[in-house]
């Protein structure tokens, strides 16, 4: 007899969705996590962030506000903590919303810090989040390992003086002076983030450009927007140790140039690795591959009881995917007609002050296969006219030249999350550029320039 048809360790992104779904479906579900209810995205990932930046929108929008004839008190001043105050009442709010939701799915909660045993079997104790909770042992049918991933310091003398985007949140005051390392995504929203509240912010990064994967001419684009947002980069270089300058409220970070800086804070923003620690995965005989579980997308892993989702696996690393993860596993066991979805064309977002928002291939991806027609537009939001605001839109088109499909859609610049989210449909339902011209435009928007784009600005042959 086992206590449960399917067992979940980690209440995050896939593991939620995992758990409810099957236990829609009739199975005896429990589900364990140690630290916060929710995961990362909600505690210590996309919607925190995603309020930071709303924060730091809003002080752009005060410094608008006399251009468009509003009389706002000035100087303007942000409050961190009742900010962070605010922010954390909201996160509380939505812990109680996934307890609440996994209890009525009449899902078995257990807090606490859990370890694999041996294939069904697995242990659950004291945690952060339960500190005097009593050891149980559980048995299951089947185990998926949800348990997410965590923040990757660079080995360097000193890099314990470093923070990383889990303490962000939960700084005491806002740094006036910060240096963050890594461009990515957590490095490019942080840096944002922070000089929209007004932070003196350097980003470096080992790359001539930021965001690396990305379509090269959205990289140009981003550093330039990242200079007229008053960030100043540090292209190619690396920091080769972090010195404490202040009793831990000040640091020296020097570079493999010879220079150095002294800052407030040093936010590492260099990966993430997977969350295996005390996992018992050895126990259990699951198989790992360069810090990460091995599974496809599938979840099955090399033992046939243990499923893997999400970012253990350390492929998309995405809210969405690890939630499409989580109910395409609980379907294929308990419901097998369940919902697909193509992770061909996934759409992503990084929520810099001027947003990014792709789908689909990079050109230098697509020219890899095909012939390709590249639309481009470059021009300046109408809301930046009158306050007279710097920094133009980007907008990308990637077209196979000869069968006419958009392969890829790009833009940097307000709302680019949101246009792109749309366009994914187009571009996941392989709709040609002579279709997106057939569609009527919308006006005045910017999403129209993606209906409005008859020529192409340069054609490419395949590599
Ligand atoms: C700063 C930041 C911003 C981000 N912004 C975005 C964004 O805007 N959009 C987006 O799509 N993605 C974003 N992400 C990525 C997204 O948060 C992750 O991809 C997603 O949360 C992964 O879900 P998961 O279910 O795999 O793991 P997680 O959400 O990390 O959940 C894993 C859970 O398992 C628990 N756990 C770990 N080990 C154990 C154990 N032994 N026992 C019990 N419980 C355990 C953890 O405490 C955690 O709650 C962001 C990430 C970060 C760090
Ligand atoms: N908007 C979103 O969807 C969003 C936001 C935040 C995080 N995330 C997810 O979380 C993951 C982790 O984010 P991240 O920004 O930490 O990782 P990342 O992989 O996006 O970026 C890591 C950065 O660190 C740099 N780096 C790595 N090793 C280094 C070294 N030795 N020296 C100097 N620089 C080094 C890389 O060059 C890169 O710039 C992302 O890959 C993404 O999947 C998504």
């Amino acid at each position: 007899m086992q206590d449960y048809d399917l067992f979940v360790i980690g209440a995050g992104s896939g593991g939620v969705r995992c758990a409810r779904i099957a236990a829609q479906n009739g199975a005896r579900v429990g589900i364990a996590e140690r630290r916060h209810w929710g995961g990362t995205c909600v505690n210590l990932g996309c919607v925190p962030k995603k309020l930071m930046v709303y924060a730091a929108e809003t002080g752009r929008m005060i410094e608008d506000a006399p251009a468009f004839g509003w009389d706002v008190q000035r100087p303007s001043s942000f409050d961190w903590y009742s900010f962070i105050a605010a922010k954390d009442r909201e996160i509380e709010r939505l812990n109680g919303i996934y307890i609440s939701m996994l209890e009525k799915a009449g899902i078995d909660l257990y807090t606490g810090d859990a370890k694999l045993l041996d294939a069904n079997t697995l242990e659950i104790g004291p945690s952060v989040l339960a500190p005097e909770a009593s050891v149980q042992r559980i048995r299951a049918k089947t185990i998926v390992l949800a348990t997410g991933s965590t923040p990757v310091r660079l080995d360097i003398p000193g890099s314990e003086l470093a923070i990383t985007s889990d303490e962000v949140f939960h700084l005491p005051e806002r740094p006036q002076k910060v240096a963050i390392i890594g461009s990515g995504y957590i490095g490019v929203e942080f840096a944002g983030i922070l000089a929209g509240m007004g932070s003196q912010v350097d980003l470096f990064y080992r790359q001539p450009l930021p965001l690396r994967g990305f379509d090269e001419e959205v990289r140009t684009h981003l550093k330039e927007l990242i200079d007229l947002h008053g960030i100043t980069q540090h292209p190619g270089i690396s920091p080769v140790r972090l010195e404490d300058i202040g009793g831990g409220k000040a640091v020296r970070l020097v570079t493999d140039d010879g220079a150095s800086y002294e800052v407030d804070a040093v936010i590492m923003a260099t990966g993430r690795r997977a969350a295996v620690d005390s996992l018992g995965l050895e126990a259990a005989g699951v198989a790992m591959e360069k810090g990460h579980v091995v599974a496809g997308v599938d979840g099955k892993t090399n033992v046939p009881s243990i499923y893997a989702i999400g970012d253990i696996r350390d492929q998309y690393n995405l809210t969405p995917t690890a939630i499409a993860e989580g109910h395409m596993l609980a379907e294929q066991l308990f419901n097998p007609q369940g919902r697909m979805w193509s992770f061909e064309t996934l759409p992503k977002a990084v929520f810099f002050s001027s947003p990014v928002g792709v789908v689909g291939l990079s050109e230098e991806e697509a020219a890899k296969d095909h012939d390709l027609a590249i639309y481009t537009s470059r021009f300046t939001p109408m809301r930046q006219t009158l306050p007279k605001r710097a920094g133009k839109i980007l907008m990308k088109l990637v077209v196979d030249r000869h069968s006419d499909v958009v392969l890829g859609a790009h833009m940097v610049g307000p709302d680019a999350p949101e246009i792109i989210q749309m366009l994914a449909i187009a571009v996941t339902a392989k709709l040609t550029k002579k279709q997106l011209d057939q569609t009527v435009a919308l006006h005045p928007s910017t999403a129209e320039e993606f209906v409005t784009m008859r020529t192409p600005t340069r054609l490419v042959d395949r590599h």
